[in-house]
């Protein structure tokens, strides 16, 4: 249906509807209803879940326009979960499949009225014979659900189609319409159905101003609000005076609109993102409930939620699915579907939640709270000398390097955030104890805290920071710890510095280039390099200017904390001539999953600030590892005393295992382009052989990293309980336990080839090696001659004529306590047992996964140029190369960057 999203981006969701009305092919308007009954019932929760949902049927519907979805359900949330999970398996879901799914989940999916073209002032005649032709296209009408199959009722009423409905029908509705004569004709409408004793009591109908000419880079847009009520349809002074005068923005009933007995006005709203602008061409629609269920308290956000909703009907934009109220507990769930979801279609662009400041009116609180800070540090500089600051920094231990921290722990760093309240989000975690938090970071494997140290808005301090820092060792082995600050004086760097931090935060937009080149050479005079943060492609060429190694880009602004996550994307962009390769860019704000993540890792950053969303994770720890694709999100991990498998395969992205590294600078480097594992050859005969002087090299770099966890160290045949246990269920959990470990470093394999089992043991005790791999012809159950606390990795060769019947026989046919952790399938060669460059037929390991449900990792010939379509096409949850990626025989740094990036996107 649309043009290609590159289009989109450049014209911007007005000037794609002009092509739409030319005849060519038109975007897609999706409206959201959520019933007020579910929303009321539960949490965020059930928010989430709706959310979620919705995320779902755009994926479904998107190519095909024209679709209106209304939740239905009172019980959204286990429902919406359990549509995911079927659609993250059916990600081919034709329209009709969404329907019947939704259907079947008690969700209704409307056939659309469209909503008016505020930028063409297209009537709305023409308009719905438009639509007609899409839901043909589509198929998307007569859904036998609560979807009216009276045309010639929308045909007077705009988005009334739904009204007729049985059933489900939502009891709070909100109407895009195009005039007041429609205006007029839904009132008519919702008074008619009321009387008859329907359903809906409450709708919102918003009809967009004329077209007038843009003034500036905003639109010039409205969108005038009426609220009707079934209660005022029979009292209408009554209820409508209560709602007028509790909410409204502006009480002036527009010029030239009358409005209808029953009816409220509630005010107009601006359209406040201009679609002109472009900015990734998706428009927000979501949340209609705040304005339900939150009229007074979150007012500012809810009008906010309905220009954006508004907007994007009235001007027939393309979708950006907005996100509000993170929690982490559902968001866990849902996120990964989400961004199997995104990636499917490569449609959405998901944002955090967007507030504005308190009492709706916005300010610039960054300017507010810098003067504050001014006066605080006064104060600061009364009670302690800045000498005597500068004397405390000095007798600090050395900090650790900041930039090599984050540097270390790719494909993606975690900068974790302690932080107490926030002046957007109003307390978060009052009561947390900054040290305990820092504790739960490191074991997720952040690579910095970030401590947050205003007092007034942020309710942080410098003891925090002291706290957070005291839980560590001084052994460099530690998260770099960040003063989160409004820094604007020398003597905060050196407090920062005293406290134990290892960095600053400089915002740009508070300093002046005098300031900021200042406040960095203070921050390097100290050992620290600081985080600069910008958040607009002007304070970004200002930070480069100033020769910033570590740029933070905030998606939040400051002024006004509006979160749009496509600023880091947006501002990176704008940097002439590119940003040098040393320069670590970092992602700020508004990062709740895994889907964030993946965008910004795509987009060039190599670290992420996550602040809300682990403050209010169940696990932080957790959560970290999920947002570096490290943990299994969607099923939780085993417990020592499950056999239930775990999926093979995760939408979190393949392991990776650079084979045949034979230096500590090689290994770093597969590391820091996101290897999972480094293998070291000791294989007789074997041209990447290592010496056992050289693997403790390689194994002490890789250590420095992190610690693994004791508790996860152990291998499979330790954790089986009885003879009889399913091993195909063990090398499920095995799997599953490897990416763990991964997770808290890479790990370091030893590879051998029929070679003594003592003599194994004693060089992986001597190394020490984290895993041993045996790719010779031993036996299927030859991991019996380990320690069973060992993890072991078999290697089976495929021949052309083995069958996945005959690897799968073979590999059940073991003792569960005598069984491998994992199976890595290679291709069997003359006079070679591994690391020859040569593929088997993958049909065969794909066969294996998919029907034998046997968790793989895959070997043998892969390269950068296939890796990406095997991966696709086999899902082994772990994938191994040499060959792939050396050149001349030596390994290929630039092959290893390639082949990481490609089979992790995979
Ligand atoms: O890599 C070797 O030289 C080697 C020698 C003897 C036994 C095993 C060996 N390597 C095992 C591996 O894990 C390799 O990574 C695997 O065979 C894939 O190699 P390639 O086909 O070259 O990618």
């Amino acid at each position: 249906m649309s043009r290609n999203d590159d289009d989109e981006a450049r014209t911007g969701g007005r000037a794609a509807l002009g092509d739409g009305d030319g005849g060519g092919p038109s975007p897609w308007v999706v409206a959201l209803h959520v019933q007020v009954a579910a929303a009321g019932a539960g949490d965020s929760a059930v928010s989430w879940g709706a959310d979620a949902l919705f995320a779902a049927v755009f994926a479904a519907c998107a190519p095909r326009g024209g679709v209106k979805v209304t939740t239905c359900a009172t019980s959204q949330c286990p429902l919406a979960m359990q549509l995911l999970r079927q659609l993250g398996m059916e990600l081919n879901l034709s329209a009709q499949q969404c329907r019947d799914a939704l259907h079947l989940h008690n969700f209704a999916l409307e056939s659309d009225a469209r909503g008016p073209d505020a930028a063409t002032g297209d009537q709305p005649a023409q308009k719905r014979s438009k639509t007609g032709d899409q839901e043909q296209h589509s198929g998307t009408t007569n859904n036998n659900n609560n979807c009216s199959s009276d045309n010639s009722n929308s045909s007077s009423s705009g988005g009334m189609q739904g009204l007729s409905a049985q059933g489900n029908t939502p009891r709070h509705r909100f109407f895009a319409l195009a005039t007041p004569d429609q205006l007029a004709s839904t009132v008519r409408s919702l008074d008619k159905e009321a009387a008859e004793g329907g359903a809906v009591q409450r709708a919102l109908l918003g009809i967009p101003s004329p077209a007038t000419p843009a003034t500036s880079a905003q639109e010039q847009q409205h969108v005038h609000l009426f609220e009707w009520s079934s209660k005022g349809a029979t009292d209408p002074k009554g209820t409508h005076t209560a709602l007028h005068t509790e909410t409204a923005p502006s009480a002036a009933v527009p010029a030239g609109i009358d409005v209808p007995p029953g009816l409220a006005f509630v005010g107009s709203l601006p359209l406040g993102h201009a679609p002109s602008t472009g900015v990734d061409a998706r428009v927000a629609v979501s949340n209609l409930r705040h304005v339900l269920t939150a009229r007074n308290t979150k007012a500012a956000t809810a009008w906010n939620t309905i220009a954006r909703a508004l907007e994007a009907l009235a001007c027939g934009a393309p979708i950006r699915l907005h996100l509000a109220a993170p929690t982490a507990a559902v968001l866990g769930h849902v996120e990964t579907q989400l961004d199997k979801l995104v990636a499917y279609t490569r449609r959405f662009s998901v944002t955090g939640k967007t507030t504005a400041s308190t009492g709706g009116k916005k300010q610039d609180i960054l300017a507010v709270i810098s003067q504050q800070r001014l006066r605080d540090v006064a104060t600061s500089k009364e009670e302690v000398s800045l000498e005597e600051m500068k004397r405390r920094a000095a007798s600090q231990p050395p900090p650790i390097d900041f930039a090599a921290r984050l540097r270390a722990c790719q494909p993606m760093a975690v900068m974790a955030e302690v932080k107490r309240a926030s002046p957007s989000r109003g307390d978060i975690a009052p009561d947390m104890k900054a040290d305990e938090q820092a504790r739960r970071y490191a074991r997720g494997g952040a690579a910095a805290i970030s401590v947050l140290t205003e007092p007034t808005w942020f309710k942080g301090t410098l003891d925090d920071l002291r706290a957070a820092r005291n839980v560590f060792h001084d052994d460099g082995d530690r998260p770099a710890f960040l003063r989160k600050d409004f820094l604007l004086d020398e003597y905060q760097v050196y407090e920062a510095r005293a406290y134990g931090a290892d960095t600053c935060l400089l915002i740009v937009a508070i300093l002046s280039d005098a300031q900021l080149s200042s406040l960095m050479a203070t921050c390097r005079s100290l050992g620290m390099e600081p985080l600069v943060e910008v958040a607009t492609p002007g304070e970004m060429a200002r930070a480069v200017a100033a020769g910033a190694a570590v740029i933070g880009i905030n998606n939040r602004n400051l002024k006004d904390f509006s979160v749009d996550t496509n600023t880091t994307a947006t501002v990176i962009s704008s940097v002439q001539g590119g940003l040098r390769a040393s320069t670590i860019v970092c992602a700020l704000s508004g990062i709740n999953t895994r889907l964030d993540v993946q965008r910004y890792r795509a987009a060039g950053c190599k670290a992420v600030l996550v602040g809300e969303s682990l403050m209010r994770a169940p696990d932080p720890a957790v959560k970290i590892a999920q947002l570096r694709g490290l943990e299994p999100a969607l099923a939780p991990p085993p417990t020592p005393a499950s056999t239930t498998a775990v999926p093979s395969t995760t939408p979190l992205g393949v392991l990776v295992k650079i084979c045949g590294v034979k230096t500590p600078a090689m290994a770093m480097h597969a590391i820091t382009c996101g290897a999972d594992m480094v293998g070291l050859v000791f294989a007789e005969g074997s041209t990447r052989k290592v010496t056992v002087e050289q693997a403790s090299a390689i194994a002490a770099a890789v250590r420095k990293l992190a610690d693994l966890p004791p508790a996860l160290t152990p291998g499979i045949r330790s954790r089986v309980r009885a003879a009889d246990e399913d091993v195909f269920a063990n090398y499920a959990r095995a799997a599953s336990r490897l990416r763990m470990l991964a997770a808290y470093r890479p790990l370091v394999v030893g590879v051998f080839a029929n070679q003594d089992a003592a003599a194994v043991a004693d060089i992986a005790r001597a190394v020490p090696l984290d895993v041993i791999q045996l790719s010779g012809t031993e036996g299927i159950d030859a991991a019996r001659a380990f320690d069973s606390t060992s993890i072991v990795i078999k290697a089976t060769h495929i021949a052309p004529t083995t069958t996945a019947a005959d690897v799968a026989q073979h590999v059940r046919a073991v003792e569960p306590g005598v069984q491998p952790d994992a199976i890595l399938l290679d291709t069997k060669s003359k006079g070679a047992l591994g690391g020859t460059g040569i593929a088997f037929d993958h049909a065969l390991a794909a066969s294996l996964v998919r029907e034998h449900g046997l968790p793989l990792m895959l070997a043998g010939g892969l390269t950068v140029d296939n890796i990406g379509e095997k991966v696709a096409a086999v899902r082994p949850f772990a994938v191994d190369v040499s060959s792939g990626v050396e050149t001349d025989g030596r390994k290929d740094r630039d092959k290893i960057e390639t082949f990481i990036r490609a089979a992790k996107l995979a």
